[in-house]
């Protein structure tokens, strides 16, 4: 039985059978003839008959104000760390450790946690020197890579929107800030990513830069533990996003930055318009999202392309491409009986001549394919 008096830190089990159904803690008000009044943590009151008191158990004092690393929890369950990672939470403390893995809660909005100082000031540090940080781990990789010549790996998972990309970011703004050659090919490793994320992020409805890809990035050092290279590999692009989208969800960015961003002289080459006259941006019904201006991040795409020397030759045939792609998707088809089979044709519009054009595909001699002559386009000279 537990004798409880005003101000205990319990933990209360409500057995609500819902899908989250995990004890909460909370605190004693009252202890009034039998009786229990408790405060839990989301700030509800619950009264506790006698009967109900077994719903309750005392809290280990490891659990009432939180510990840094997890494993030295006494209440070592689902709850315990729930509660763990909610106070330090509330306390704008973002990082915890279990051993050696760090649990970051996204924070959704930018702490001033990751200046210069703070890199100088984790640098060189055993894990559990300074409190739990994502430039602890960044730290621990590249010195203990450097102690014992061996590769280290770290490997960030989470579910979407938990914030995996903004991790591998830190990590390798950490990398290349320590390493300290800052080097052209530093800024080319830090620069890819606007790029992989303009053509491999987008807008979902759990997350406004949803990484649609799986990534693996090697980070090459020399002896003397500077940056030399980097290799990205990537796995599993959601391509089908290119031609749906679900409610409230958009394409990849970089078709948007583009429409945004290009200038009128290049779309008009393209025969390019806005994001609502295209079918394949607005499946979704959501040609913008909020906090994120795609007229600058286009700015940057560039940049970036820069940095990572795509001639203009190469973003010219980027920009075809992706112009390509948009007029096809307005495209549409018929029923149609050919050899005495069911098929479909295309129905004659500009977008084919265009599409054809940009891709710089054959007039091949079909009767289906005809109608790419009857189509309207000024600008034939592209079609071969
Ligand atoms: N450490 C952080 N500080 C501030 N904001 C953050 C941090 N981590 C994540 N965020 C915010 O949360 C958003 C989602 O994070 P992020 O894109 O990294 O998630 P993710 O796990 O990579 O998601 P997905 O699997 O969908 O790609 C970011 O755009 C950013 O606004």
């Amino acid at each position: 039985m537990v004798i409880l008096q005003q101000g205990d830190h319990v933990w209360l089990d409500l057995q609500t059978n819902g899908e989250f159904d995990v004890p909460v803690g909370a605190v004693v008000k009252l202890c009034d003839s039998g009786h229990i009044q408790v405060l839990d943590d989301e700030g509800n009151e619950h009264w506790l008959s006698p009967q109900r008191a077994i719903n309750i158990r005392a809290m280990h004092p490891t659990s009432v104000h939180g510990v840094e690393d997890m494993i030295r929890l006494d209440d070592l369950n689902e709850a315990g760390i729930l509660r763990n990672l909610l106070i330090r939470y509330r306390d704008h403390i973002i990082y915890t450790y279990t051993g050696s893995i760090l649990v970051a809660v996204n924070p959704y909005r930018l702490l001033p946690i990751y200046t210069a100082d703070q890199i100088r000031l984790y640098t060189n540090k055993r894990i559990g020197e300074m409190p739990p940080h994502i430039f602890a781990i960044a730290d621990n990789c590249y010195f203990s890579m450097r102690r014992s010549g061996k590769e280290q790996c770290c490997v960030i998972s989470g579910e979407s929107g938990a914030g995996k990309t903004e991790s591998t970011k830190l990590i390798l703004q950490f990398l290349a800030s320590i390493s300290g050659q800052h080097s052209w090919i530093e800024q080319q490793v830090l620069e890819a990513n606007p790029i992989l994320e303009a053509f491999g992020n987008a807008k979902t409805i759990r997350n406004d830069n949803s990484s649609r890809f799986g990534k693996y990035i090697e980070i090459h050092f020399n002896n003397r533990g500077a940056i030399e290279g980097a290799k990205i590999e990537q796995y599993l692009l959601e391509k089908s996003r290119v031609c749906r989208q679900a409610q409230d969800e958009r394409n990849y960015h970089i078709f948007y930055c583009m429409l945004q961003g290009m200038a009128l002289e290049e779309k008009k080459k393209l025969y390019l318009g806005m994001a609502e006259d295209y079918t394949y941006l607005t499946m979704g019904n959501c040609v913008v999202c909020d906090g994120r201006d795609d007229l600058k991040e286009y700015s940057n795409i560039l940049s970036a392309m820069k940095v990572l020397m795509f001639t203009d030759a190469d973003n010219w045939e980027i920009s075809k491409l992706l112009a390509a792609i948009l007029h096809m998707g307005n495209l549409r088809f018929e029923a149609r009986t050919y050899d005495n089979l069911d098929a479909c044709g295309v129905v004659c519009s500009p977008d084919l001549a265009t599409a054809s054009a940009l891709l710089e595909v054959f007039k091949v001699r079909d009767p289906w394919l005809q109608i790419l002559q009857h189509s309207s386009i000024s600008n034939q000279s592209n079609v071969r």
